[in-house]
């Protein structure tokens, strides 16, 4: 079994600094001073063959599609409103996450495996038994704090995106809006084609592009909350090359749905979060409720009144600090 030694060096790791010789590739670098948004080298690399296999059998063979979106008929596995709405965002993906996979029967597991499913599935589980742990104590280190006891359930969700040329907006460059993601920390595969773009934390609009080739991992809203704001997101976006199709393959780990989304304890918040948060009003579930009618509209899978149109980042800014 490949054991996972991930080492964090950040400005807010106490003691364990990894210092990396200067003949050694560093395990982790930082893609920027001010986020915790690193670069890492994973003894794993993402199927792109198998997941171009997949999303292309479910283009074509519209009775699979429909057999899989039929485990989980609210809002489907296969997301394809890029196919029709221009001003979304124009990609599509797989959602999965283990409950889901639970879902397929075996019978359509056994006719996917063949297209992808299975060397997909597997490359998951690998990722989630061999570096979502380490992952996990490393940012815990950056926290101050331990943050397993929250994540007892492994509450993931594993998405394939396909930034195909082929949609409403062919010559849209919008692959992905601006958004923090709103979990504990995030994986990206991607298949070398550049597009990926993290957000400058002190000069706001100046996006600074991720190699097409790193595998990135990202921390989101609930590590900023439950690390009382020593772990800080990434805002990121993914930029269309007309033409050009892009694959990436991403691991979102959230804490458990029960869990109170606060400092955790003996943490001294680095900037006053809101009562809100402070007095442990706010839940995990609840708080993918709040974030996810935006992240849906943003990606097009779900209508909003006028009003209700803002930036998702704002809002959450807004519930969260003082
Ligand atoms: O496709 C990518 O590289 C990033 C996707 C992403 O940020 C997301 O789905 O939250
Ligand atoms: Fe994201």
């Amino acid at each position: 079994m490949a054991t996972a030694q991930i080492t964090v060096s950040h400005p807010l790791t106490t003691p364990n600094v990894y210092q990396p010789s200067a003949t050694e590739c560093p395990i982790i670098s930082l893609l920027g001073p001010n986020s915790t948004a690193a670069s890492v080298r994973l003894d794993v690399s993402a199927p792109f063959s198998a997941i171009r296999t997949l999303f292309d059998h479910l283009y074509t063979h519209a009775d699979d599609a429909a057999k899989l979106n039929a485990i989980y008929p609210r809002r489907g596995i296969l997301k394809t409103a890029a196919t029709i709405k221009a001003s979304s965002d124009q990609k599509f993906t797989i959602d999965l996450s283990p409950k889901r996979v639970a879902l397929i029967p075996a019978s359509l597991q056994q006719s996917l495996a063949g297209h992808g499913l299975k060397d997909i599935l597997d490359f998951f589980n690998t990722l989630s038994t061999e570096y979502v742990p380490s992952i996990l104590s490393s940012l815990s280190i950056i926290a101050g704090a331990d943050l397993t006891a929250a994540h007892s359930t492994y509450n993931m969700n594993f998405r394939l995106c396909d930034y195909n040329p082929v949609t409403a907006a062919s010559g849209s460059l919008n692959g992905c809006g601006a958004h923090t993601d709103y979990g504990t920390f995030t994986i990206i595969f991607q298949d070398g084609t550049p597009g990926l773009e993290l957000e400058d934390a002190d000069a706001p609009g100046s996006w600074v592009p991720a190699p097409g080739d790193a595998t990135v991992i990202l921390t989101g809203w609930c590590a900023v909350i439950l690390s009382g704001g020593r772990i800080t997101a990434a805002r990121h976006r993914v930029r269309r090359t007309p033409g050009v199709r892009r694959l990436s393959a991403v691991l979102f780990l959230a804490p458990d749905l029960n869990v109170t989304l606060r400092p955790l304890g003996g943490i001294k918040p680095t900037q006053p979060f809101s009562e809100t948060i402070m007095r442990g009003e706010i839940d995990t579930k609840v708080f993918k409720e709040v974030m996810g009618k935006r992240w849906r509209y943003r990606e097009g899978n779900e209508e909003m009144e006028g009003h209700e149109v803002g930036t998702q980042d704002d809002e959450i800014a807004k519930l969260i600090w003082a």
